[in-house]
């Protein structure tokens, strides 16, 4: 089986003598550098694992994405380094703080200091039918907020969601609460593809899906 490709703007470099995932960008959480290209760490961002794990997200670049749960801005930026215009939604003010500080040098990156399950909120400001919905949000009811963005994707969109079992209940089996998930998600998506992220996120489970 082939790899699938990396999307354009995505490559692997050398830093410090090992391979890794990079993007051209300004570095943001303090990762390596070489020369314009900055490394994209798995261990802190759920896309970069899939991407690191050979999941086919589907990405090719230049795509108009709606991310979800950006926080202080760490996957988002790399995301921005290569896609189109990127709409980056998080709640909380403290990290949305440093989300505006990446977004200075990324004129694609608009951070939206929004609820995702309130999408009528930002409904106004991201633009019909975008490529790519990446969620991160890591709260209790993730599969139901997947539902009601799938509103803004395009009929062949591409939902990259990371699911944390704990976020949902701490005691359950997290292949019991994977399940409950993929179930839910159904009922708004065909899933493509899953994979547990445990090699760098434990009880992490990586999606691709698309809408019905
Ligand atoms: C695991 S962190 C995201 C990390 C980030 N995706 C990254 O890789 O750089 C989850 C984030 O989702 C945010 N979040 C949780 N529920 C949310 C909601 N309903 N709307 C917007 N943001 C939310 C939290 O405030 C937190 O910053």
């Amino acid at each position: 089986m082939t790899e699938p490709t990396l999307p354009a703007g995505v490559e692997r470099h050398e830093f410090d003598g090992s391979t890794r995932l990079a993007t051209r960008g300004e570095p943001v959480y303090g990762e390596p550098t070489d020369g314009e290209w900055r490394a994209w760490d798995p261990h802190r961002s759920k896309l970069g694992a899939m991407l690191e794990l050979g999941m086919d997200t589907g990405l090719a670049g230049g795509e108009t994405v709606l991310y979800l749960g950006a926080a202080s801005g760490t996957t988002v930026s790399h995301v921005a380094d290569f896609a189109g215009p990127t709409y980056a939604v998080e709640f909380a003010a403290r990290p949305a703080r440093d989300l505006l500080e990446a977004a200075e040098s990324r004129p694609w990156l608009f951070p939206l200091l929004e609820d995702a399950r309130k999408p009528e909120t930002y409904a106004h400001v991201v633009e019909a039918d975008v490529d790519v919905v990446v969620q991160d949000v890591a709260t209790r009811g993730q599969a139901r907020v997947a539902l009601e963005n799938a509103r803004f994707l395009a009929d062949d969109g591409r939902l990259l969601l990371a699911v944390k079992a704990r976020s949902e209940d701490v005691t359950r089996d997290p292949e019991a609460v994977f399940d409950d998930v993929r179930a839910e998600l159904a009922d708004g998506y065909e899933l493509l593809e899953d994979r547990r992220l445990d090699d760098y996120h434990t009880d992490h489970l990586g999606v691709v899906a698309r809408p019905r």
